[in-house]
């Protein structure tokens, strides 16, 4: 009999940077399954419709991917397990024959956009800038759309027929990387192993939050932080939707191993009971 095929979700269609990282990590060891949102992947592992996701988090040009966070505010958001960094080189594709001079509007991810505006101030100062849900959603587009440009991958221009390059590594600096996180719903779901020697477990992120509404005198950051004392590699705020009071924002510490030789499980799980002892909701969103 055979067991379910393990599947991990990523933003579609196929073609998209989600897509690369998903197979530089599983290969054609696992099933794959297309959202048209990063929420929706995010759904489709908390629903058990999927066994893992990936994620994009960060990058080295644009910074932060918020749709990410605010996704990692929700409860029983899963479990981060693992990441993967890309080297992204981004094109610009048109349908083939169109000159630079017949663009009128730039389809991409806002990430994309972001991370080629010198590219797009100086070449394209008219062009509209329209966002799109993934980059490959936008090279899929421009096919009926002639007088757009989409900025996606190359491998777009072999996924998409009658698709061209016009430009390439138009990004604003050429050294341009994606880290994407690997999800599940818990922590214990088996993951396959990777192709290259798994790292031992440095990260761990948590998820911060001082309520004002229910701690009147809720400790600022830096006590919390202080509190912690562990490595923060890094550290992302947004809005707390649910607070009574404006300006109230969750924190998401990223955390690294030091040098010590402790589990770091539960060196993770004792800086987040020294936090909880002044009031302040810690949750575990990650170990990897
Ligand atoms: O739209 C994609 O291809 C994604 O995977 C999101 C993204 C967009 C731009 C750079 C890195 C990831």
């Amino acid at each position: 009999m055979h067991g379910t095929p393990f599947t991990v979700a990523f933003l579609g269609p196929l073609g998209t940077y989600s897509h690369q990282a998903a197979y530089d990590r599983f290969g054609n060891t696992v099933g794959y399954y297309e959202c048209k949102t990063i929420t929706e992947v995010f759904n489709a592992i908390a629903s058990k419709a999927v066994q893992a996701g990936v994620i994009p988090q960060e990058n080295s040009i644009y910074g932060t991917v918020i749709e990410t966070y605010d996704a990692l505010r929700k409860q029983n958001v899963g479990f981060i397990r693992g990441e993967i960094v890309l080297k992204v080189q981004h094109c610009l594709l048109v349908r083939g024959g169109v000159k630079p001079e017949e663009i009128q509007c730039i389809k991409s991810h806002e990430q994309a956009l972001g991370q080629c505006r010198g590219f797009l101030t100086k070449n394209f100062p008219n062009a509209s800038l329209e966002k799109m849900a993934s980059t490959a959603a936008a090279a899929e587009a421009i096919l009926t759309s002639p007088k757009c440009a989409a900025i996606c991958s190359k491998l777009c221009a072999t996924l998409f027929n009658g698709l061209e390059i016009l430009y390439e590594g138009i990004q604003d600096q050429n050294s341009n990387f994606t880290r994407f996180h690997v999800l599940t719903a818990t922590q214990d779901v088996e993951l396959p192993p990777p192709a290259y020697p798994a790292p031992s477990q440095t990260h761990g992120l948590v998820r911060l939050t001082a309520r004002r509404d229910v701690t009147p005198r809720a400790p600022p950051i830096n006590q919390i932080l202080a509190a912690l004392d562990l490595t923060v590699s890094r550290l992302d705020r947004r809005p707390q939707l649910d607070s009574p009071f404006p300006f109230c924002d969750v924190y998401f510490a990223e955390l690294e191993k030091g040098d010590s030789s402790a589990s770091w499980h539960s060196a993770v799980e004792d800086a987040m009971k020294r936090v909880k002892a002044l009031g302040v909701e810690a949750e575990l969103l990650g170990l990897w």
